[in-house]
């Protein structure tokens, strides 16, 4: 069995407060993307991983590998699977290329077994692997809330997406720590924002985008603000980073400018895509 497992943007991410064990409280609208990893799951002898992507790990510490686990252990599964992950998502960029994988795996999982799980009940398990694992089962534009779990679906909006990952790497637990919340002036009016999803309005969308995690980012890479002031140059309707980041999104209505900052951005960031909204997950 094959999967398509898209990635996902936050066309805006707030922390709204903190839980008891330190974990953020968030509210972020997410969105589905036409960038796409492929999982194929067929029965083996033992459970393992062969990946294109020498970064991504074939240990027990895969999600996809975790995702195996825990469907086993639930439905009482004896096999092992080989796991082939086509990995065209960039890895550790702020675009959940691991949680989609993990989703995709549950929903594999249950199409092989004939399990007849419902969308909730998949969520649920999903819920163990990640916070943003069980998104992947909506899918399109959605607004999350609690660590990500608590999931609205919100209209499908449909324009053009470049996305850009700098060469760097920011751990998602150090931008986490490093979050000054009292210091934090601009935060995205989240419900104006849902209001706009709701009208279409995808000009009004773009420029109301924020993300606080960007407060931690840019000052450590300046290259974040450099790809976003190059989009904006380029015709973005608006630009941010995505999630923990490195990426760097960009919104456009017409493709020729969407590919005209992609080829601009090309000339000095290796990992620069064009893609377009989609109303899917996995
Ligand atoms: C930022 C977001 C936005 O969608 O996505 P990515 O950038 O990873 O795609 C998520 O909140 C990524 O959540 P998640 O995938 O659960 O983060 P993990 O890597 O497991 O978390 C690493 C560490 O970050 C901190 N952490 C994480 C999530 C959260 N809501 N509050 C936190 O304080 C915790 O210290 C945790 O140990
Ligand atoms: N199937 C997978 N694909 C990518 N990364 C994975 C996978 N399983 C585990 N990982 C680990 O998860 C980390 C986060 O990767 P990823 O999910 O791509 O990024 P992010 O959480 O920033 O959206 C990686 O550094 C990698 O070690």
């Amino acid at each position: 069995m094959i999967i398509e497992c898209p990635a996902k943007i936050n066309l805006s991410l707030d922390v709204v407060g903190k839980r008891e064990d330190g974990y953020h409280l968030l509210e972020m609208i997410m969105q589905t993307v036409s960038l796409y990893d492929k999982v194929k799951i067929t029965k083996d002898s033992e459970t393992r991983v062969i990946c294109n992507n020498i970064n991504v790990p074939s240990d027990r510490s895969n999600i996809a590998v975790r995702a195996v686990e825990l469907m086993k252990q639930r439905y009482e599964i004896q096999d092992n699977f080989k796991i082939e992950i086509e990995k065209n998502i960039p890895v550790a960029a702020g675009l959940a290329g691991g949680s989609t994988n993990g989703a995709a795996v549950i929903k594999a999982i249950n199409e092989m077994y004939s399990l007849k799980l419902s969308k909730d009940e998949m969520k649920e398990i999903a819920l163990k692997l990640g916070a943003d694992v069980p998104f992947f089962f909506e899918g399109g534009t959605c607004l999350a809330e609690g660590i990500g779990e608590k999931l609205t679906k919100l209209n499908d909006i449909s324009c053009y997406i470049v996305l850009a990952k700098p060469p760097i790497n920011v751990s998602t637990k150090y931008v986490y720590q490093n979050l000054k919340l009292d210091e934090i002036s601009i935060h995205p009016d989240t419900k104006r924002i849902i209001d706009y999803i709701k009208y279409n309005d995808i000009k009004m969308l773009a420029a109301s985008m924020v993300n606080v995690l960007e407060n931690v980012t840019i000052k450590e890479y300046p290259i974040i603000y450099e790809i976003k002031n190059i989009m904006m140059e380029f015709g973005a309707l608006g630009s941010l980073m995505s999630g923990s980041g490195p990426t760097v999104f960009g919104i456009f209505e017409e493709k020729a400018d969407a590919i005209k900052c992609y080829n601009r951005l090309r000339d000095y960031i290796k990992e620069v895509f064009v893609v377009n909204t989609v109303d899917r997950g996995v």
